[in-house]
Formats: C-alpha cells, structure tokens, sequence
C-alpha cells in the first residue's frame, strides 16, 4: 500500500490509474479504524480495480466543546490493517492541506442536513460535506462508500452528489455491531466497562421500537417507550425518531421508515438507526 500526505503525488498516482482505465473507490474515514470501516473496505475491493481509504479528523465538522481533540488517533494500526486488507492507496492529508490559510468555502446541502444530527451539531453537515466534496475532488472516485451507521450522513451525500452533479456512485454498507448489537464506533473506546455494558440499551430499544411499529403498534407510544428505556439505562436522550426511508422525511405510515437515535451515555455520544421492516399484510 502506498502512503500519500502530498496533493500533488495524489494527482499523479491516480492519474496513473486512470491512464488504465481502471476504477477507482474512495473511503473516506477519520480513521480508529475497526471492522465497520473494514467492511467498507470490503464492499470498496468488490466494486473497484483500486481502493483509496482517507483518514483526515475533520475540524470543520466538530462542534465547540465537541472530542476534536480526544478524538482516537492511530496511525501506525489504521496503516497495518488497510494494508492487510488489499487497500492500494492510504490519503493522509494534514490540516494545512486540507484548509490552506485563506480558505473560505462552505458546502450547505438543505433540508436533509437540518434536523436530527444537524439540529444538534450546528454545522456539522456544513463540515462533512465541504470535506467531503474536497476529497470527492482529489480523488476523483468513480464511486465512494459510507456506512448506514450515520445514516444521515449517507443521505447529505447522496443529496449533494446529486446537486452539486459529481459523477460519483455512492454505496451505502450496513451497519456492522458488536455480537450484542451495539454499532461499532471509534467512539466506543470512550466507554468503561459499566457504560460499555448499558450502551446495548440503544440498539435494543431501537429493535423493539421497530418490531412494535411493524406490527401495526402506536408510533408515538412505541418511540416513547424507547426513550423511556433509554433513561433508564443512564443515556441522556437527544432524539429518537422515525423518519422516511433515504431522505430522512417526515414519517409516512405508507411508505418504509427506519428509526433513528443519538444520545448520550456518560459524556460519549452514540447514533444508531434501524430499518422498521413492513409487517405482515
Ligand atoms: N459500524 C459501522 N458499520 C458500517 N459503517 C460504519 C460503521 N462505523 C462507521 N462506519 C462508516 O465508516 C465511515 C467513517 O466513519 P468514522 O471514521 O467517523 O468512524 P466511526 O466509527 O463512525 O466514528 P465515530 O465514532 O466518529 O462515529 C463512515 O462512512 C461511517 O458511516
Ligand atoms: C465522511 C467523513 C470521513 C468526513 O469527515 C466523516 O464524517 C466520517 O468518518 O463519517
Ligand atoms: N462518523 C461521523 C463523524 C462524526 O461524528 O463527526
């Protein structure tokens, strides 16, 4: 695997690829990588002749007294693994090549990026999709790969990649979990023991939230229970919903919904999200 931290190198290893007409997959990462975004990998190696994995810890998409500067940095073992995973290219951009001083652009995609994790971290989307649309541009993917893990995420890309015309597939991969059901997140390691243990309360919730709705159970009852479930297992809720399918729309009983969640558990915030499955006719 080579190692890039210079636009410049980038360019020219990409344009080699090119000259070969082979296809190229971006994932874009802050890396702490675990088996989620090896799973990413996965799908990456299967739909492309040449992987490119980036690791950049965004500034621009953390809050004021958000964990920018906890955030898990391993640079030597995020290396290994993507090197035993076939990955061809590790972009390693720092912070001036990134944001350059004097820069001065924002990307904001609209309505899908304001609720739920944009209402909660303003400027958080403003931040992903700036970074990502950057990386989208050194690159030049034929197509890159999110995790339905931030769901929401998944869908601002798709949105700006539509709006803004980059000529990019976007792939979307489920969401890899624990044997318990927890998701896999580089913010796991914040969890001791104790809250490690109460942290499953969210994917259960969800799960039972979800199986209620589906068989035909009240949507507000059930999404009200969840949260109930929530606090009792010590998280401090910021929201738990269920939304359109995709676009992240006001729920439609008619059409297929998924449920979503953030909160808090001892300081560390956790997002999951579930598909409620249509019940029986
Ligand atoms: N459990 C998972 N399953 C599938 N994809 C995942 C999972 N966790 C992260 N990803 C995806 O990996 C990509 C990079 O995510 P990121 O580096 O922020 O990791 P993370 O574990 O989500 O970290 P964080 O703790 O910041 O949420 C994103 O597209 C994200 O959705
Ligand atoms: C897409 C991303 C790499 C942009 O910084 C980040 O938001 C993430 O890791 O999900
Ligand atoms: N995986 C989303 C990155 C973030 O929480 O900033």
């Amino acid at each position: 695997m080579q190692t890039i931290r210079q636009l410049t190198q980038l360019r020219e290893a990409v344009a080699a690829w090119r000259a070969e007409q082979l296809r190229v997959a971006l994932v874009p990462t802050m890396g702490a990588l675990h088996d989620g975004h090896m799973a990413l990998v996965e799908a990456a190696r299967r739909n492309a002749d040449r992987v490119v994995v980036s690791i950049f810890v965004n500034p621009r998409q953390f809050g004021a007294g958000e964990d920018l500067d906890h955030y898990p940095r391993r640079e030597q073992a995020d290396s290994r693994m993507l090197t035993d995973a076939g990955v061809d290219l590790l972009w390693l951009p720092d912070a001036e090549t990134m944001y350059p001083a004097g820069f001065d652009s924002s990307i904001h995609v609209g309505t899908v990026s304001e609720g739920y994790e944009g209402a909660n971290r303003p400027g958080h989307f403003d931040g992903v999709a700036t970074v990502v649309a950057k990386l989208f541009n050194q690159v030049s993917p034929d197509l890159a790969l999110f995790g339905e893990k931030d769901y929401q995420q998944l869908a601002v890309i798709r949105k700006m990649v539509i709006d803004l015309d980059f000529m990019i597939d976007i792939i979307g991969v489920p969401t890899q979990r624990e044997d318990d059901g927890l998701a896999l997140s580089s913010r796991n390691i914040y969890l001791v023991d104790e809250d490690r243990q109460a942290a499953v309360a969210l994917p259960r919730a969800l799960g039972i939230a979800a199986r209620d709705i589906a068989r035909g159970g009240d949507v507000p009852a059930a999404l009200a229970q969840a949260r109930e479930t929530l606090e009792k297992a010590g998280f401090d809720v910021d929201y738990v919903e269920i939304v359109k399918e995709s676009t992240l729309e006001p729920h439609d009983p008619e059409a297929p919904s998924r449920l979503i969640a953030a909160a808090k558990i001892a300081g560390t915030r956790l997002i999951d999200n579930i598909v409620v499955e249509p019940g029986p006719a």
